[in-house]
């Protein structure tokens, strides 16, 4: 008998790890980033790695063409115009999406998902579903309102800690840029080789104890080594200014009148912010000093004086760019009903007229790209019950809305899909850095979405919606037009009809 089994024994071992082998083969998603844990079959509402998709509106950095797509572990292996079957073998799925759209997915480089330490106000899991059902197939997080803020290596370990198995989509990390870490660059170059895509600070109060804001000196000692890096500053550009200071001291003011809080952040505190930074903007020039580092503003709501500087040094070729917001592209002050704090968010949203200007620096590309902020919170600081524009907390939800909202407005000012791609996907990828994604192009991820444009509903409580507290979202109870259908991410069918993937297998995306 023993000579029996020793004589198996090999053959066994050699069977077992064949069968191994190809069971793993089989059933495991490509590697792109780190190890995916788990079988494909988890990952993905579809069952094969390689496929085709089609339609007749696909759009490519080339323009809108009629074809189809070539997926193949989780990346777009080829694209091919017009019905042919060329290539295919009649075994290859082929998924007929019609005139539907398919399109980059969004990348949103700016959301807030408050985990670890506020997971209340958001988290990885409902944030991240949240995206997949809107066709956003990358966020990069915010290093604050989670707890403990991202400012050191440590911190960033919590953040990916707290990620783990829970993400939808693919998900980088911003650190955050506070006097601390810029006056002690050790930790700063800590915090930058543990992968964050680059740092955000404030240059006003962030309304986080724990996040102080940074004076344009710290931003100056950041950029020296954000340069040695080649990654960007994102910077909340509102300084408070005296006068208004004063303004504030004034009790007479009506809290839930939204002029009382308009008048409170005045585009001046925006012009002031960017005038600071473009004095440092021309040492990221091309041989200047900071040549590789990069200043990139958030959230822009001031259409005028603000934007005519950031204009001025691009032309003089310095290194920055501007994001703006669907709040302040879909929204007017004048709408605004007092008492409504859903739509309290910093800096404010401006008038008609302001929103129209704003629109025309999208559509010109003077505005580079668009994200959403989405900063969530829970209902007792809100405040809606009091109506209360100075004590409440300020920030809009918007993930899982933004490309309707984007489209249903902008469709009204010539917005093309073209151009909705570029602000949506393309722009912000390079912007964080991110290579292979942000367009369908052969080689790029696979990550897309399939949207119906001209199909209209109604965001009410019947519609699935996988934000926390969405009854605190400014866009409840509108009627959009522009149905996400389905997204994919590097290949896996993420979401379809209302639906996840059973596991969540989004990577963490850090930089090296
Ligand atoms: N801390 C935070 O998320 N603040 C955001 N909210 C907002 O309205 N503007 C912001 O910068
Ligand atoms: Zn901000
Ligand atoms: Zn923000």
């Amino acid at each position: 008998m023993d000579q029996f089994l020793w004589r198996v024994l090999p053959l066994l071992t050699i069977l077992v790890s064949l069968g191994v082998f190809f069971y793993l083969q089989d059933s495991y998603t490509a590697q792109l980033f780190p190890l995916i844990k788990l079988p494909r079959s988890k990952c993905s509402l579809l069952p094969h790695s390689h496929f085709w998709i089609s339609s007749k509106r696909i759009v490519t950095p080339q323009g809108i063409i009629s074809g189809s797509v070539e997926i193949n572990d989780g990346r777009i292996v080829s694209i091919v115009e017009g019905h042919g079957t060329q290539g295919k073998s009649k075994q290859e799925e082929v998924i007929d999406y019609g005139d539907a759209v398919i399109m980059p997915g969004l990348i949103d480089v700016h959301v807030h998902l408050d985990e670890p330490g506020r997971t209340e106000w958001e988290g990885f899991d409902t944030g991240t579903r949240a995206a997949a059902a809107g066709g956003i197939t990358t966020v990069v997080d915010m290093p604050l309102n989670n707890y403990p803020t991202t400012v050191s290596k440590e911190t960033l370990k919590l953040k990916l800690d707290a990620a783990e198995d829970k993400i939808y989509v693919d998900v980088g990390f911003w650190g955050g840029l506070i006097p601390e870490n810029a006056l002690n660059t050790s930790i700063l170059e800590g915090l930058l080789s543990a992968g964050v895509l680059g740092v955000k600070s404030f240059m006003c109060p962030s309304g986080i104890d724990d996040f102080p804001m940074t004076t344009i000196d710290h931003i100056k000692a950041g950029l020296s080594v954000l340069a040695k890096y080649r990654r960007p500053i994102v910077v909340h550009s509102e300084i408070q200014q005296a006068s208004e200071n004063h303004l504030e001291l004034n009790d007479n003011r009506d809290p839930r009148a939204y002029l009382t809080y308009l008048n409170s952040r005045p585009p001046s505190w925006e012009e002031a912010a960017i005038k600071q930074l473009v004095g440092v903007t021309k040492d990221t020039r091309i041989g200047g000093p900071l040549e590789g580092a990069h200043v990139h503003i958030v959230h822009l709501s001031d259409s005028s004086a603000s934007l005519d500087l950031i204009k001025e040094a691009k032309r003089r070729g310095d290194s920055i760019s501007v994001e703006t917001c669907p709040h302040y592209l879909a929204f007017s002050s004048e709408e605004i009903p007092n008492g409504d704090t859903r739509f309290k968010c910093s800096p404010p949203i401006r008038d008609a007229h302001n929103r129209d200007k704003l629109w025309e620096a999208v559509l010109d590309g003077h505005i580079d790209l668009l994200t959403t902020d989405h900063s969530p919170t829970v209902p007792q600081l809100k405040l809606l019950e009091e109506g209360d524009f100075l004590k409440a907390w300020g920030g809009i939800s918007t993930l899982q809305f933004n490309l309707p909202v984007t489209w249903s407005y902008g469709k009204k000012y010539g917005l093309t899909l073209e151009q909705l791609s570029l602000l949506w996907s393309k722009k912000p990828a390079a912007l964080a850095g991110i290579e292979s994604k942000g367009t369908i192009e052969v080689g790029n991820h696979a990550d897309i979405v399939i949207w119906q444009p001209e199909q209209e509903f109604d965001l009410n409580d019947d519609y699935p919606v996988f934000i926390k507290h969405a009854e605190l979202s400014a866009y409840m109870g509108s009627r959009l037009s522009g149905k996400v259908l389905e997204t994919f991410v590097r290949g896996n069918l993420v979401f379809k009809n209302g639906k996840h993937a059973p596991a969540a297998c989004g990577v963490q995306i850090l930089a090296n």
